[in-house]
């Protein structure tokens, strides 16, 4: 079963064409990072593909068709951690965290012991659990990132779409989360995340998808999608390439010459 499908999806903002008909499918097991520069329409993928934005074309999530399914089911299907860090309330981070089991639960059930569990675990996957008492608006960026990100771990579904989840983080965290999403894909679970950082991409996504000016231009195992080419034509870059482990190193040096 794919856990992300659409076909044929257009989306339009303030009268100008932002996606052109796109095509794809994402199968348990993938870790897909969504590369492209900046306005590419990576955001607007994963926003219209949650239903967050008014698009043509269909969606399916989890085998379903996402116009056909309630809120709470979506929830149950999909986590989304978006661009912005923003957390609202000035509450304590593990009930920021708790959130993310909101869908699971009927109205404002108290949290099983099962839930607990669950968010015991998100924290300690995003190492958070240090700071959980503390007040999630008081934290820096990063640290909002990966209480954000626990929460959306929490949610424990099948599928999670991350709008660059690494912005902010330190190196280490970076690595983290990526090793994260590895496990996650591992354990036979869907995760597509937007990144401009093509060396973690090349690393530890399992697919990329390139996008550019709304089209997918390219689709495949990192090695084949970032090439000397791509990151010329599409980026405006040179880059080193390398290997490591058998997995491809890419580390853009500096502008390409103009044509
Ligand atoms: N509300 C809006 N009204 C009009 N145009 C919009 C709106 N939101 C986004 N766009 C345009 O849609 C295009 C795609 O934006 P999107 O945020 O999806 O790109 P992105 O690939 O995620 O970019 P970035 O890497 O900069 O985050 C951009 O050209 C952007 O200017």
């Amino acid at each position: 079963m794919t856990l992300l499908s659409v076909e044929n999806l257009s989306v339009e903002l303030g009268r100008r064409p932002v996606l052109h008909g796109l095509d794809l499918a994402v199968g348990p097991g993938e870790f897909v990072g969504l590369i492209g520069p900046n306005g590419a329409g990576k955001s607007t993928l994963l926003r219209s593909a949650l239903h967050l934005l008014p698009a043509q074309g269909q969606v399916r999530l989890c085998g379903t068709d996402s116009t056909a399914m309630s809120a709470r089911e979506r929830a149950a299907c999909v986590a989304y951690l978006a661009q912005e860090r923003e957390i609202a309330w000035a509450v304590p981070v593990e009930m920021v965290v708790a959130l993310g089991r909101s869908p699971h639960r009927p109205g404002f059930a108290a949290l099983t012991e099962r839930d607990r569990a669950i968010v015991d675990a998100a924290m300690r996957r995003m190492d958070v659990e240090a700071f959980r008492h503390r007040i999630a608006t008081e934290l820096s960026g990063g640290e909002k990132a990966r209480v954000l990100a626990a929460r959306a771990l929490a949610q424990d579904t099948p599928l999670l779409l991350a709008d660059e989840p690494t912005a902010g983080l330190d190196p280490a965290h970076q690595i983290a989360l990526m090793r994260l999403f590895d496990s996650l894909a591992a354990d036979g679970r869907s995760v597509v995340a937007s990144l401009h950082d093509l060396g973690l991409a090349a690393r530890w996504c399992s697919r990329l998808i390139l996008l550019d000016k709304g089209r997918i231009v390219a689709d495949g195992p990192p090695s084949g999608v970032l090439t000397p080419a791509n990151l010329r034509a599409i980026y405006g870059v040179e880059a080193f390439f390398g290997e490591v482990d058998g997995a491809p190193i890419v580390h853009p040096l500096d502008l390409a010459a103009p044509d």
